[in-house]
């Protein structure tokens, strides 16, 4: 199982280098690349450079100029929206392909989408994940749902790697550990915590297979 650590604000980055010897994957979430663009990922590149680089920009269209923009900039995974229209899919799978990048289907509220599994056969190299999560603003607003815990299990049944994220943390862990997505996405457990380094290492020491989950571990 891999570790991907989010951050979601300026500030985090000023944990970039107490995360490199936790995380397999550092998330530039979508609101830090929003507030400060593409520098980010050059900055977790710089200050980590033996860590991947997940860029998320959840795409929903000017797929090929988004996934130049991250990919360009060395960010090795973006993702993209489910919602999206096909051909998004697929010129953002063309062009992961063209930089050896990965991308991640991001189905937030589609988790059942029919249409996931032909894109998957399609780009089998660049579609290398489908993302289940759970959305921030909902379990803010209190609506408190494992339905993205349960809904793994139902994409490993058609063929998905996945990566799990929303509201991941102390708490939940065992829950989600016990589905075994190849990705466990943890944000403000770790970010907003007043010991980020000791929740990272409580995580990471409790995955089982840590830091094997890559598309290529399946070959
Ligand atoms: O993509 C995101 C929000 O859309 C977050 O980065 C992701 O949900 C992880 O954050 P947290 O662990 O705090 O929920």
């Amino acid at each position: 199982m891999l570790l991907q650590v989010a951050f979601d604000k300026p500030e985090h980055l000023a944990l970039l280098a107490q995360m490199k010897e936790f995380a397999d994957i550092i998330e530039i979430g979508t609101p830090l690349l929003k507030r400060l663009g593409l520098s980010a990922i050059t900055t977790a590149r710089e200050l980590c450079p033996e860590v991947m680089v997940l860029a998320d920009t959840k795409t929903v269209d000017g797929g090929q100029l988004e996934a130049d923009m991250v990919f360009g900039a060395g960010a090795a995974f973006m993702t993209v929206l489910s919602c999206a229209s096909s051909a998004t899919h697929e010129t953002v799978g063309r062009r992961a392909a063209v930089f050896g990048a990965t991308v991640i289907v991001d189905t937030i509220t589609e988790a059942d989408k029919a249409e996931l599994l032909p894109l998957n056969a399609v780009f089998p190299e660049s579609f290398g994940y489908i993302a289940v999560h759970s959305p921030t603003d909902a379990r803010l607003a209190g609506t408190i749902s494992t339905s993205h815990i349960d809904a793994v299990r139902k994409m490993h049944d058609r063929g998905f790697l996945v990566s799990l994220a929303g509201g991941i943390g102390p708490d939940t862990l065992e829950a989600v550990i016990a589905v075994e997505p190849e990705i466990l996405v943890v944000g403000s457990a770790i970010t907003e915590s007043a010991s980020p380094k000791e929740v990272a290492r409580w995580i990471r020491d409790r995955l089982p297979n840590p830091g094997r989950g890559w598309p290529w571990d399946r070959r």
